[in-house]
């Protein structure tokens, strides 16, 4: 009776869970790594992404893209994983990345609603999305609609004597340099980056950030966006966490992590307060400035015509994000045009040999500034800028979608709704079948061999990302680049201070680059 009574008294609910609590205590590791080891078999096994191959920790947990992205060579990264696992690879749980162009293609074409996923919201501003953070597909097509105006080529165009003056800058910046340092090392990986900046200030907001004028990293605005990226880049993975961290109020108390205080930030609230009241008849242009319709007068202009639709704050965040998302990328793309074309000897030549031949032509000038359509009449220039936004594009991370609710094909392989598809320009830009069996290597000739060919490669190029979400500062970063590359290789002859040696390359999402080391002298 007694034993009857004892077994019924285990089996009461309260006993039961006293018991379990109690089993909790004094194995609580143990529990711990079983269920962790469940959570993670089924992840791996329940997917309908188990098909896919990849790394073992990949297919269990996001770590395997943060540790990728925080070794800040994730591109490389890719580019190996798709060699080794095929042209689908599970880089997360519920994640994919794809290696063929024509995938990528469809992924990023508008209209088919793959729409942005939570990575991009990471981005600042979070409380005011700008055109690139915008998840919401819907407003980020109103928004864009204002914004496509003062970024088009006719309104780019318009704002070239800003670009010269800035190129006028740097030459004097250079020509200083050789007087007083004729064998000295110039860095032309920093300069670069100086003047991206800058134009980006002119035309943006009608001033200079001053960068060439000091020569240096003012107010440390670049390392600034860096960390900042770094931040973006990193917590992207893991979206949720943001909501710890940067979203979390606390965030502002530690002063090191605000950027509220950058020079960027600064600079474009106090722009937006120098043309405060914006009102029709001023059309949010400078009052005390040159009258030049720069991009914060547009945008003004545009909040001005629908404040509904694309309110102040959307006038800060869309110039403050052209800063962020301007910068680095021209900057990178100009360095690595010159690191490859100054590591090839004979593409060196090539080019100037061109130069001298359309100046003997009256192609373009002998002095002063290009036009982008004298740019474009040196064919062997354009192939090797290409081909430099080809083997090293300036967006180092995937662009990532999600698939919509009802699934979708991409490339013969059907993915479920919410699955994440990942591309990455260093991988597709090395497709054999589109750029040939040399892809890895930079050969700008690829370019002129073949019109329906380079026709066919034009059409798989991801340097500038694809469809709605095309990238809005093409026409401004292609043009600045047109008038200041031809300029510095008419006007001045470099040498690698290091040929051969590579630059220093971290991916935050940007690939930023540093180690561009030259001799400089007049031509
Ligand atoms: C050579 C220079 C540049 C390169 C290689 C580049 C590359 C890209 C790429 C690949 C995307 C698509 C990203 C994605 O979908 O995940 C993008 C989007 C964007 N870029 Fe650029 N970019 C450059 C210059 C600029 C400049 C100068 C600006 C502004 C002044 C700018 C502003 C933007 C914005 C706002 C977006 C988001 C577009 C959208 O989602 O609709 N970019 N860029």
């Amino acid at each position: 009776m007694g034993v009857i009574n004892a077994q019924t008294d285990a089996l009461r609910p309260g006993t039961l869970v006293a018991t379990a609590l109690a089993f909790l205590a004094g194995h609580w590791a143990l529990v711990l790594v079983g269920t962790l080891l469940l959570r993670a078999l089924y992840k791996r096994y329940a997917s309908p992404l188990r098909r896919y191959p990849g790394p073992v920790l990949a297919s269990v947990s996001r770590l395997w893209k943060v540790a990728s992205t925080a070794s800040g060579q994730t591109h490389l990264d890719h580019i190996a994983l798709h060699r080794r696992y095929g042209p689908v690879v599970r880089i997360a749980p519920g994640e994919v990345s794809v290696a063929s162009p024509e995938a990528a293609r469809a992924l990023l074409s508008a209209g088919k609603r793959f729409f942005k996923t939570p990575f991009y919201a990471v981005f600042p501003p979070p409380e005011n999305p700008d055109i690139f953070t915008e998840t919401r597909e819907d407003v980020h097509a109103t928004k864009k609609r204002v914004a496509n105006v003062p970024y088009s080529m006719a309104a780019m165009q318009q704002l070239s004597p800003f670009i010269d003056d800035t190129i006028e800058l740097l030459a004097r910046k250079i020509e200083t340099f050789i007087d007083k340092e004729p064998r000295g090392v110039f860095n032309l990986g920093d300069y670069l980056h100086y003047f991206a900046f800058d134009v980006l200030g002119e035309v943006a907001f009608s001033r200079s950030f001053g960068f060439l004028e000091e020569g240096r990293d003012v107010d440390g605005a670049i390392k600034t966006i860096d960390n900042s990226q770094w931040y973006n880049g990193l917590v992207g993975q893991v979206p949720e966490l943001d909501y710890l961290l940067r979203r979390n109020p606390l965030w502002q108390f530690v002063p090191w992590l605000s950027t509220k205080n950058a020079l960027i930030t600064r600079m474009a609230l106090e722009e937006m307060s120098r043309r405060q009241p914006f009102d029709k008849d001023n059309g949010g242009l400078l009052r005390t400035g040159d009258g030049r319709q720069d991009l914060m007068a547009s945008l003004i202009q545009g909040y001005l015509k629908d404040p509904q639709r694309f309110g102040e704050k959307d006038v800060f965040s869309v110039a403050h994000g052209a800063i962020f998302a301007g910068s680095d990328s021209t900057a990178s793309t100009m360095q690595s045009f010159f690191w490859h074309v100054l590591n090839a000897p004979p593409v060196y030549q090539s080019i100037l040999h061109e130069l001298e031949q359309a100046i003997g032509e009256g192609a373009i000038p002998a002095e002063g500034n290009l036009t982008w359509n004298q740019a474009q009449s040196l064919p062997y220039l354009q192939a090797c800028l290409k081909e430099a936004m080809r083997v090293r594009p300036a967006v180092g991370l995937n662009i990532t979608r999600l698939v919509p609710p009802e699934g979708a094909e991409l490339d013969g392989h059907f993915f479920p709704g919410g699955t994440t598809v990942a591309c990455n320009g260093w991988v597709l830009h090395r497709d054999r079948d589109i750029f040939g069996q040399d892809a890895d290597d930079y050969r700008p000739e690829r370019w002129l061999e073949d019109e329906e060919k380079a026709k066919k490669m034009e059409r798989y190029m991801f340097q500038f990302g694809g469809g709605s979400h095309l990238c809005i500062g093409r026409n401004l970063a292609l043009l600045e680049i047109n008038k200041v590359v031809p300029r510095l290789l008419r006007d001045y002859r470099f040498e690698l201070t290091h040929p051969g040696r590579p630059l220093k390359v971290h991916a935050s999402f940007f690939v930023v680059q540093s180690g561009l080391e030259v001799y400089i002298r007049k031509a």
